[in-house]
């Protein structure tokens, strides 16, 4: 087992990992950038390395600044958490050649789920469904023109690059092709330096439901259930859950299988997640693999009582899972709390905390970093904290978390505690009753 771990990431995540650490006893470093110097993830740590300055380049993506880190405190392990450089495939080879475990899958894992078009590839020739579109890039305009006729409108022109939404064109009409088939190009050129795109039949009102996986070092794979996590807002997550209300043991049984599947298939190493498109006849498509620990992991955590965190570095230790498969015992909302201001277009409000009160009591968890007199830096996302409230059914999970927005204080920076209010008290949210385009019509009074 590892002797000491370096978190090369900061915030409610670094503070997390910290945490099981700890529990393991595993010596932990963090690492802060000049912005962080009086973080919480600093002060929990047995010992700091300032990386440099804010800018997220000059710091937390600093690959050499973080290898001199491990290098000084003679850290064993990183874990590089998510965001920043948890799915850089280089970062992780880096590691390997520093004789530095990366807690994650190996670089070829991390590469190939990375381009979307491979990731298809795999999945296809590993018979989990995939949505109908393109075989391979596409190479003209003329052959997106063919294919979209083919398949019928809409269609959805994706960066092979890209992912989590970024570089992703939904073309209507025939006559709208030419035009989005070379933004799309210029798009993913100019984002990903990559400008490889492929097209896909568009699932109209998709739900967004994602599998939690974790392999071994030995070929074992299992899934430790779904997460339901429909209710986004340009690509970001709002609210999370699980079990899913749109889920039938049925689904959940093919869902898992398939995604045993598609970890098998690249002989996954570490915990991951298989995201997949639902639709209203509950069919399902694998939409992409992350190879990360995710913001939303504590859900599936609360349901089936288990830390991801600590299988993910006993994996990496070369430690056996156990390979049983894992169904929600409970049912778990979460909220991500932003320092937003969800009347001015979610805009960042970054600032001083002058007044908190963080919520408690029977079925409330709440991950964060925050405290009375924290300044939240303008330099990184607006996360602040996740409420995850558990209980026997949905209907009660919901209860308890609007008690717990009600007594979550926190002044000094406008948050979006009001828009979860407001959304945990809608009739269709509470009847389970939406899909990912749920938030084009929910609007704060
Ligand atoms: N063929 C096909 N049809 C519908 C789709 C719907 C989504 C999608 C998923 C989740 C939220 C969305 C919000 C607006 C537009 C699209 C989505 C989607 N995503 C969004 C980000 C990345 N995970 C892939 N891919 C799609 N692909």
């Amino acid at each position: 087992m590892f002797k000491k771990i370096l978190i090369a990431n900061r915030g409610e995540i670094a503070l997390r990992i910290i945490r099981t650490c700890k529990e393991m006893g595993i010596k932990t470093v963090a690492v802060y950038s000049t912005a962080d110097k009086d973080s919480l993830h600093v002060k929990f740590a047995d010992e700091a390395v300032c990386i440099g300055k804010p800018q997220s380049a000059e710091s937390y993506l600093n690959i050499p600044h973080l290898m001199a880190a491990a290098e000084i405190t003679n850290a064993d392990a990183i874990h590089p958490g998510y965001g920043f450089l948890a799915e850089n495939a280089r970062f992780a080879e880096i590691c390997g050649e520093h004789g530095i475990k990366f807690i994650g899958p190996t670089p070829d894992m991390i590469r190939r789920m990375g381009d979307k078009m491979t990731a298809k590839e795999t999945m296809i020739a590993a018979g989990v469904p995939v949505i109908p579109g393109s075989e391979g890039l596409l190479q003209s305009v003329e052959e997106a023109k063919t294919i979209a006729k083919s398949m019928g409108l809409p269609v959805i022109i994706k960066a092979t690059a890209g992912g989590g939404g970024k570089g992703m064109r939904v073309v209507w009409d025939e006559s709208e092709i030419e035009t989005a088939y070379n933004m799309a190009k210029n798009e993913a050129r100019a984002s990903f330096s990559n400008d490889g795109i492929y097209m896909e039949k568009f699932v109209e009102e998709p739900r967004h439901i994602e599998i939690q996986v974790a392999g071994d070092q030995y070929g074992k794979v299992c899934h430790l259930s779904e997460r339901d996590c429909s209710i986004q807002r340009r690509h970001q997550k709002l609210v999370e859950e699980s079990p899913s209300p749109f889920m039938t043991p049925e689904l959940r049984e093919k869902m898992g299988e398939a995604a045993i599947k598609a970890a098998s298939a690249i002989n996954y190493e570490s915990v991951g997640t298989i995201e997949f498109l639902v639709d209203k006849h509950r069919n399902f498509y694998f939409m992409e693999m992350n190879t990360r620990i995710q913001v939303e992991h504590g859900v599936t955590e609360e349901v089936i009582n288990f830390d991801l965190v600590k299988e993910q570095i006993k994996i990496a230790a070369g430690i056996p899972i156990s390979g049983k498969n894992y169904m929600p015992q409970m049912h778990a909302i979460e909220c991500r709390i932003n320092a937003e201001d969800p009347y001015n277009d979610f805009r960042p409000s970054p600032g001083k905390i002058t007044v908190l009160h963080i919520p408690g009591g029977h079925g409330v968890r709440v991950d964060s970093h925050i405290y009375a007199g924290y300044v939240i830096p303008p330099y990184y996302d607006s996360m602040v904290a996740k409420i995850i409230t558990m209980a026997q059914t949905r209907e009660e999970a919901i209860n308890t978390m609007e008690r717990a927005l009600s007594e979550f204080v926190i002044e000094g920076v406008k948050t979006t505690i009001p828009f979860h209010q407001q959304l945990m008290r809608d009739e269709n949210f509470r009847k389970g009753n939406f899909t990912t385009k749920f938030t084009e019509t929910f609007k704060l009074v």
